[in-house]
């Protein structure tokens, strides 16, 4: 079966179908990784978006759920240039398309996906209307403009209720704003007792969990829709220890007064080199973002800059000056790799101990602990 790809500037790349049946519009957006297809069709960050894979050959070791970043992808269109049906790998339960057509996502191959990359590039990320249909070009056309991108993926990604996974070390709170599952599995895996809550949580909310630190997940779409995260972080800035990644980052930088923008093409991909300023290191990071806190925003602010990206120079790491919190852009639960990152999990179990060795815990923590086991009581009776 034909599928078609219209961009936004008239380009039409005519392909085959092996994904749903169906129209569906979106971003469309470019990720550099040879291997992970399965963790980028599932990390909710991509939500609303249409990916490219610019490796020329995907779908060959198949789909194994126990990769996915999420309990279902959230991505609008998938494109390929050559899709594997037959996977080969004693793990693989079934194949690409069949997942995207369980999820009635559509998927196009064999288009030249080197010359939409080079677009991508070149005019910056457009929108894209991905359809299996016959409908004739005019239709596509108006129908393309007359999308406008998602502004509620957040709330679409979250978690809708709270649910923990225990552990008997550090109590993190993890706001889950779409959360990769990685950053559970990266916390569990240290044995912290992990409560995961959902994007609107408030501060209040949240010092009524008791928690030793907080971390900020990824998530889709524009930090400057979700105001109210920002807001929740500015009330617990300080009183906990705070970690954020990606839109967690953003979000961080927001609360402390810097401010973001849309890159050109953004970041996605599994080898970005990024320089620890104070070591001169570098590190090869996994990335999949469309915004970043803008440098000049910085000055007057308490943040300070950890990292940069050295292919472009734009922010990749900030910590507070006075309080005990920082955030990277890049994924340091990257999976499948690399790897380098991952000891910022530990640098944030740290932090948190340094903070409780400082701050023998407060009383009014303590009353809201009582509190809280009060209330677990009176639940069990
Ligand atoms: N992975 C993320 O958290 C992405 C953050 C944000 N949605 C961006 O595109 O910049």
């Amino acid at each position: 079966m034909q599928a078609r790809l219209l961009l936004e500037d008239g380009t039409l790349f005519t392909g085959t179908s092996f994904g749903a049946e169906a129209q569906s519009a979106g971003e469309v957006v470019f990720n550099t990784g040879i291997t992970g297809y399965q963790e980028v069709l599932s990390d909710p960050s991509y939500c609303g978006q249409i990916v490219t894979m610019t490796y020329p050959l995907i779908g060959n070791y198949g789909i194994t759920r126990d990769d996915f970043e999420a309990v279902r992808p959230f991505i609008h269109g998938f494109v390929v240039r050559r899709h594997e049906e037959v996977p080969s790998n004693w793990r693989a339960e079934y194949s690409l398309g069949s997942l995207l057509k369980e999820y009635g996502i559509p998927g196009i191959s064999e288009i030249d996906t080197r010359m939409l990359t080079r677009k991508l590039r070149h005019f910056g990320t457009m929108r894209g209307l991905l359809t299996t249909g016959n409908e004739r070009i005019e239709e596509l056309q108006e129908r393309l403009l007359g999308t406008t991108l998602m502004r509620d993926q957040v709330a679409r990604t979250s978690t809708k209720s709270v649910f923990s996974s225990p552990g008997d070390r550090e109590r993190i709170v993890l706001v889950d704003f779409g959360a990769k599952s990685g950053i559970l599995r990266e916390l569990t895996k240290r044995g912290c007792d992990v409560v995961v809550v959902p994007h609107d949580t408030t501060a209040d909310e949240i010092r009524r969990l008791n928690p030793d630190g907080i971390q900020l997940s990824n998530g889709p779409g524009d930090p400057k829709d979700v105001p109210y995260a920002v807001k929740m972080i500015q009330d617990l800035l300080g009183e906990y220890p705070i970690f954020g990644i990606c839109l967690g980052h953003q979000l961080f930088a927001l609360a402390c007064g810097a401010d973001t923008s849309k890159l050109k093409f953004g970041h996605r991909g599994g080898n970005h080199p990024v320089k620890e300023l104070a070591t001169n290191r570098c590190f090869i990071t996994s990335q999949n973002h469309g915004y970043t806190v803008l440098d000049d925003t910085i000055a007057g602010t308490e943040l300070e800059v950890t990292h940069i990206n050295n292919n472009d120079r734009t922010i990749e790491g900030l910590k507070h000056a006075e309080f005990p919190a920082f955030s990277v852009q890049y994924h340091p639960e990257a999976a499948p790799g690399p790897f380098d990152s991952s000891y910022l999990f530990d640098q944030f179990l740290d932090m948190i101990r340094d903070h409780k060795k400082n701050n023998p815990q407060q009383p009014r923590q303590a009353q809201l602990a009582q509190a809280l086991r009060g209330e677990l009581q009176y639940a069990q009776k």
